[in-house]
Parts: structure tokens; C-alpha cells; sequence
């Protein structure tokens, strides 16, 4: 294994949540919690990403992202990584391909707040993603209907689970994905920053 990539066992049921962090927020650790509940997960990697490919200003450096998520989190079962920085990736479909080589036998699963499944059609290589991993989705407060819509929701709708068998999400076959509710938290980073003045 390379050195500072996070150790996973073979069989492992792995979350990753990709994200800016820009900053760290308790939205993200309620998601978090929650996936690691309803997909009967054993761990969450936060990757924090060098920078959003469709985002047109660059977030705070990595390190200060990091530490920040790092403070706000107390579950042992996640953890925060710069995993596309070590492995020179940007693009999601690049990340997945590189980590399911690197950990054969590790169950990962994509996760993203349901605002994403919005424009996640707009995402690189989006049908490889959806072929390589399960897809868990976590509602946001404002884009439930939208990502009901949503062109991804649309074409993968053949491969939705139904939600009583969100807890089967990380060993099902793909495509497979689900969207699941959860107490809303209306956090975000923007709001964050925006409070602070900041104008990112
Ligand atoms: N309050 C929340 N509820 C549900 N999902 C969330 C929430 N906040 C963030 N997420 C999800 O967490 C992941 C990482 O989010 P990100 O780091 O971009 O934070 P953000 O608050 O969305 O930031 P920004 O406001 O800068 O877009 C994304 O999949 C996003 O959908
Ligand atoms: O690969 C892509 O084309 C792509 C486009 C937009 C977003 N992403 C990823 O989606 C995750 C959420 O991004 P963000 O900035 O909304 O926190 C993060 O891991 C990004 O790298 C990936």
C-alpha cells in the first residue's frame, strides 16, 4: 500500500463522500452518520478534493480543509483523507478507478447529498462512475424534487433500490443506488463562508 493511503481489508464496506469541504460542516457529519447506518457501512472516507472539477474558484489550501474536518470529526469510523491529491486525480471516475485497483475486494460506494444527483450527468465519464460503484444519496434540504427529476434519477431509474434495501446498497450488483431521507440539516459551506464575508 502507498504510504498515507488509509488501510481497508478486503470485504470492507467503504463509503466515500467526495467533497470540497470548504469548510467542513455538521451537514456533512449528519450524512456521514447517517450512511454509515442506513448503508451498514463499516467505514466513511471523507476525500477532500485538490479542487471541483465543474467549480470555477479554487477552495482553501487542502491542508487547512483537512484539519478543519479533522476537528469536527469524533467517530473513529471515518476518515478524512487527501486521497486525490496523493493519487494526482481530479476527476471522480479517475478516483474510483484508481482506489478499486489499489483495494481488491473493498465494497465502495459513492455517496452524495441529493443536490449532486442534480448535476451529476454534467460529471465526467457519469455512466462509468454508476457501473463501477453503488450510489447512495442523501437528502438536502431544497433538492428532493429536483433530484426526483433529475437526468441521472431518469436514465438509471431501472437500477434504483427501493429504500427498505438501503442496507444492501454496498453489496449489490451495479448499477444500483438509492436515495434515502434522513433529518435534513440545512448547512452548507457557501452559508459558511458568506458569514465570515468571504467571497468564494
Ligand atoms: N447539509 C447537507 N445535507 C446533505 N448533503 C450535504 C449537505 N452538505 C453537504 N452535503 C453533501 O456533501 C458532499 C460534499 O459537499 P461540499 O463539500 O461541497 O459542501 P457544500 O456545503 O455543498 O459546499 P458548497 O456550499 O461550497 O457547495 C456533497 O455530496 C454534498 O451534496
Ligand atoms: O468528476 C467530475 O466530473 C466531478 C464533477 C463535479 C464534482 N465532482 C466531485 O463531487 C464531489 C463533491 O464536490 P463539491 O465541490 O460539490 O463538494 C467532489 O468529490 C468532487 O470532486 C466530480
Amino acid at each position: 500500500m502507498r504510504s498515507g493511503l488509509p488501510v481497508a481489508l478486503p470485504g470492507m464496506r467503504i463509503g466515500l463522500l467526495g467533497g470540497s469541504f470548504d469548510p467542513a460542516h455538521e451537514g456533512h457529519v449528519n450524512i456521514t452518520e447517517a450512511a454509515l447506518q442506513r448503508f451498514r457501512l463499516d467505514r466513511v472516507w471523507w476525500l477532500v478534493t485538490p479542487g471541483n472539477p465543474l467549480k470555477a474558484h479554487g477552495p482553501a489550501p487542502l491542508r487547512e480543509r483537512i484539519a478543519r474536518a479533522q476537528k469536527l470529526l469524533v467517530d473513529p469510523h471515518v476518515v478524512v483523507t487527501d486521497i486525490e491529491a496523493r493519487l494526482q486525480t481530479r476527476m471522480t471516475a479517475d478516483t474510483i478507478s484508481a482506489l478499486k485497483h489499489l483495494y481488491p475486494g473493498v465494497h465502495f460506494v459513492w455517496l452524495m447529498g441529493s443536490d449532486n444527483l442534480v448535476q451529476f450527468h454534467h460529471w465526467d465519464r457519469w455512466r462509468e462512475i454508476a457501473d463501477m460503484v453503488p450510489i447512495g444519496v442523501l437528502a438536502r434540504p431544497g433538492t428532493r424534487l429536483a433530484a426526483r427529476n433529475a437526468v441521472a434519477a431518469q436514465v438509471l431509474r431501472r437500477w434504483r433500490l427501493p429504500v427498505e434495501k438501503a442496507g444492501l446498497l454496498a453489496d449489490s450488483p451495479t448499477p444500483a443506488w438509492v436515495q434515502v431521507n434522513l433529518p435534513m440539516s440545512k448547512l452548507s459551506s457557501t452559508a459558511l463562508r458568506r458569514a465570515k464575508g468571504e467571497r468564494r
